[in-house]
C-alpha cells in the first residue's frame, strides 16, 4: 500500500498521476482537515471533496475543487436574496455537501467519506486526517482571522505574523495504515496549513520515521506555485524554498523531489536527508504529473 498525505491543490494534481501510474486500490489517501466548516448551512470539507473528485475524475481542474461542468443555481439565487455565501459551491457539489451534513448526524466523518468514495467507484482508500472538530486561526496585521476570511474574502492579501490551530486525534486506522505502508509520499501541498496538521498529530512523526517516506518540494525557486504557502512559511520562520521544506520535514524523509530551477539545493539537502532527485516538478498536463508520480514510486531514477 502506498500512503499519501493531502491537501488543497498541490497533491491533487499529483494523484491525477498515481491512479495512472499505478493501482488506485493500492493508495492510501490521508486528507487535512483544518480548514473544514460549515458555510451556507453545509459541512464543507474542501480538501477531502477535492480528493474525491479528483479520483472519481469528475474535479474541476481550473480551480481544483467542485465539479466540472457544474451549475451555480442556488449560489446566485442565494445573492439574489441577498443572502450571499462566501464559498461559490456548484449545484451538484452542494449536493454532495448536503449528503455528507447529513450522514454526518449519524456517523463519524470518516466513515461518511467512505460511503461517499464508494458511491463515486472509487478503489483507493481516503481517510480524514481527523474526526475530531478542526479550527484553524491567522493572525494578521488586520487582526485574527479564519482560514477562508483570509483566503478568500481578503483574498490572502494581509500580512500573515503567526498562524494556529488545535491538537485533534488521528482518525481510526491511520496510523496503522502509515505502518503497512511500503511508502508514504508527503504531496506538493502547502506545509504550513495541509501537510503539517497531519505530520503535528499524535505518534505520526515516530510512525514516518519508521516509514519511507518521499516528499515533493510545494515550493519552487522562492514561490508557491499558488495559494497563500510563502506568507505562512514566512510567518512561521521558515525559509520559502525546497530547502525551508525539507528542512521540515529532515526528520523523517527519506527522499526529497526538487525542481529543475532548485538543482543547486541538491547537495545541501543531500545533508540533511538520504536523497535530493532533481526534476520538473511544475505539472502542466498529465504528462508532467504521471512522470513526477513514477518518479515519486522510484520507477524512475
Ligand atoms: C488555496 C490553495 O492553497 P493551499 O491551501 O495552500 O493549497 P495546497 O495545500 O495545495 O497548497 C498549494 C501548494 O501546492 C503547490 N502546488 C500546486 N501545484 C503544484 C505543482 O504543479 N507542482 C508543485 N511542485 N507544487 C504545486 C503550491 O506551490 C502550493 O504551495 C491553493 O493553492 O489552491
Ligand atoms: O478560493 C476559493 N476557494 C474555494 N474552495 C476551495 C477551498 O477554499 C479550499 O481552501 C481549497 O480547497 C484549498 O485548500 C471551495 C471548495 C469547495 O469544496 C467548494 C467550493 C469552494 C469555493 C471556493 C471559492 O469560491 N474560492
Ligand atoms: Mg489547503
Amino acid at each position: 500500500m502506498i500512503t499519501v498525505l493531502s491537501g488543497g491543490t498541490g497533491t491533487p494534481k499529483l494523484l491525477e498521476g498515481l491512479v495512472k501510474v499505478s493501482d488506485p486500490k493500492n493508495l492510501n489517501i490521508i486528507v487535512n482537515t483544518l480548514e473544514n466548516d460549515y458555510f451556507s448551512g453545509v459541512y464543507v470539507a474542501a480538501d477531502i471533496d477535492t480528493v474525491m473528485y479528483t479520483l472519481a475524475g469528475i474535479i474541476n481542474t481550473e480551480t481544483w475543487y467542485g465539479i466540472e461542468n457544474d451549475t451555480f443555481i442556488t449560489h446566485e439565487t442565494l445573492k439574489e436574496i441577498n443572502c450571499p455565501e462566501t464559498l461559490r459551491i456548484g449545484d451538484k457539489d452542494r449536493a454532495t455537501k448536503i449528503q455528507k451534513t447529513m450522514l454526518m448526524e449519524k456517523y463519524p466523518l470518516s466513515t461518511v467519506v467512505n460511503i461517499q468514495k464508494n458511491a463515486l467507484g472509487i478503489k483507493s482508500e481516503i481517510k480524514p486526517m481527523s474526526n475530531d472538530k478542526s479550527n484553524i486561526t491567522i493572525v494578521t496585521d488586520q487582526g485574527e482571522m479564519k482560514f477562508h476570511e483570509f483566503l478568500i474574502e481578503k483574498q490572502g492579501k494581509p500580512h500573515v505574523k503567526d498562524i494556529f490551530y488545535n491538537q485533534v486525534e488521528p482518525s481510526p486506522g491511520l496510523i496503522e495504515s502509515i505502518e503497512e505502508s511500503e511508502m508514504v509520499i508527503l504531496g506538493p501541498s502547502n506545509p504550513i496549513t495541509s501537510l503539517w496538521p497531519i505530520i503535528s498529530m499524535k505518534h505520526v512523526v515516530k510512525t514516518l520515521e519508521k516509514a519511507y517516506v518521499v516528499g515533493i518540494s510545494p515550493i519552487i525557486g522562492n514561490s508557491p506555485v499558488s495559494g497563500p504557502a510563502a506568507k505562512f512559511m514566512n510567518a512561521l520562520g521558515h525559509d520559502v524554498s525546497c530547502f525551508g521544506v525539507a528542512k521540515m520535514y529532515s526528520k523523517f524523509l527519506d527522499k526529497f523531489i526538487i525542481d529543475l530551477v532548485d538543482v543547486d539545493y541538491k547537495d545541501q539537502i543531500e545533508r540533511l536527508i538520504p536523497e535530493a532527485v532533481v526534476t520538473n516538478t511544475n505539472m502542466k498536463n498529465i504528462g508532467d504529473k504521471m512522470m513526477l508520480a513514477k518518479i515519486s514510486l522510484g520507477e524512475i531514477i
